[in-house]
């Protein structure tokens, strides 16, 4: 290509739009369904992986590089060394140790609560402006953890929470419908996994209720099947770890939706770990992170919904922030 004048490879500075940098933390299946999504929507214009495993870690980076000629243009950097984050926009936490079988989540919680004293120090230093998105299992406490550890306004910090256990409980209502994932509203909130709270009322399709929808629609549907639906958000997580050893695409894609949201400053409302202190009784010195509806954008979380809930459901999430807030007191931050 022959330049047609001499200015031609400097691009003006007023022409340079501010550059979005994003950092995934942790280059495992998760880690890198992120990246690779991410890459694919274009979210970002440099990506930054960082793991302890040099090796595991190049590699994972040129195999994407080698990706180019089909993927909008990115630069994608990497190092085991944090300081590659420098100037992030967004970074997101996946790094975790490896759950032993049989080991306990207190002492999973403790050996990933070692791994972040070393991790968001140094992200919060590189990147004071950054937006922290915590995926790391337990991902309610280490959210938490990451707040303290950050010094980051609790606006800035958010986890990935429920937002995954929501779309396979949209994606399990939508088949049992037979209408697209994203025709189905369904939030589920608090802590997340095993014990996240369904909110029917906030199940919806054409803008109805559900339990109404669903005794419309000529498949007979009564609160057995949809409790059973609701059960079957947990059990299809285990399902997946007794299959494939572990979970990947969905986590991926749901972490890029959120992604999306904050760098695109869509003003979405997603399910997230979020500061739940004062909301739906739990006490305001409660410094809790628990997964409630989130309009999220460039400055991370916009507001959180009051929900209506249910005695029931709200006593839920009252035993939940209780039983996390006792957690997150004993790791003395
Ligand atoms: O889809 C998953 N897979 C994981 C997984 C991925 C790799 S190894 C295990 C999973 C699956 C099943 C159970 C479980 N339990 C767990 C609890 C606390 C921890 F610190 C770590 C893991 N975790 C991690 C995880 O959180 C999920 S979502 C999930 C889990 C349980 C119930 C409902 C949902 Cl929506």
């Amino acid at each position: 290509f022959r330049p047609v004048s001499d200015d031609a490879t400097a691009t003006p500075t007023s022409h340079r739009r501010r550059l979005t940098k994003v950092s995934v933390i942790g280059a495992g299946n998760v880690g890198m369904a992120i990246a690779q999504t991410i890459l694919t929507r274009d979210l970002a214009d440099e990506i930054a992986l960082v793991d302890a495993v040099p090796d595991k870690l190049r590699g994972e980076m040129l195999d994407l590089q080698h990706a180019a000629a089909f993927l909008p243009r990115t630069r994608l950097v990497s190092d085991t060394d944090l300081a590659v984050t420098r100037g992030s926009d967004l970074a997101i936490v996946t790094a975790g140790a490896r759950q032993i079988p049989g080991e306990t989540r207190l002492n999973l919680l403790q050996r990933n609560v070692a791994l972040f004293r070393k991790i968001v120090p140094a992200l919060a230093e590189h990147s004071p402006e950054a937006l922290l998105l915590v995926v790391s299992n337990p991902v309610d406490v280490l959210t938490y953890v990451a707040w303290k550890l950050s010094g980051f306004p609790a606006s800035r910090v958010i986890g990935s929470g429920t937002n995954l256990d929501s779309s396979r409980f949209r994606f399990l209502l939508a088949e049992h419908l037979d209408v697209n994932a994203q025709d189905v509203q369904a939030y589920m909130v608090g802590e997340h996994g095993d014990s996240s709270v369904a909110v029917w009322s906030s199940v919806s399709v054409a803008g109805m209720p559900v339990l109404k929808s669903l005794q419309a629609s000529h498949r007979c549907f009564d609160e057995e099947a949809l409790e059973g639906i609701r059960r079957s958000v947990v059990d299809s997580a285990y399902e997946v770890i007794s299959l494939k050893g572990y979970t990947s695409w969905a986590i991926g894609y749901s972490v890029a939706s959120l992604a999306a949201s904050l760098l695109r400053d869509q003003r979405r409302i997603h399910p997230v770990s979020v500061l739940a202190r004062g909301f739906h009784g739990i006490a305001p010195e409660n410094d809790v992170f628990l997964s409630l509806p989130a309009r999220l954008g460039r400055g991370g979380v916009l507001g959180v919904a009051e929900m209506e809930l249910t005695e029931e459901e709200a006593k839920k999430l009252r035993r939940s922030a209780k039983t996390l807030w006792e957690n997150c007191q004993q790791l003395g931050l």
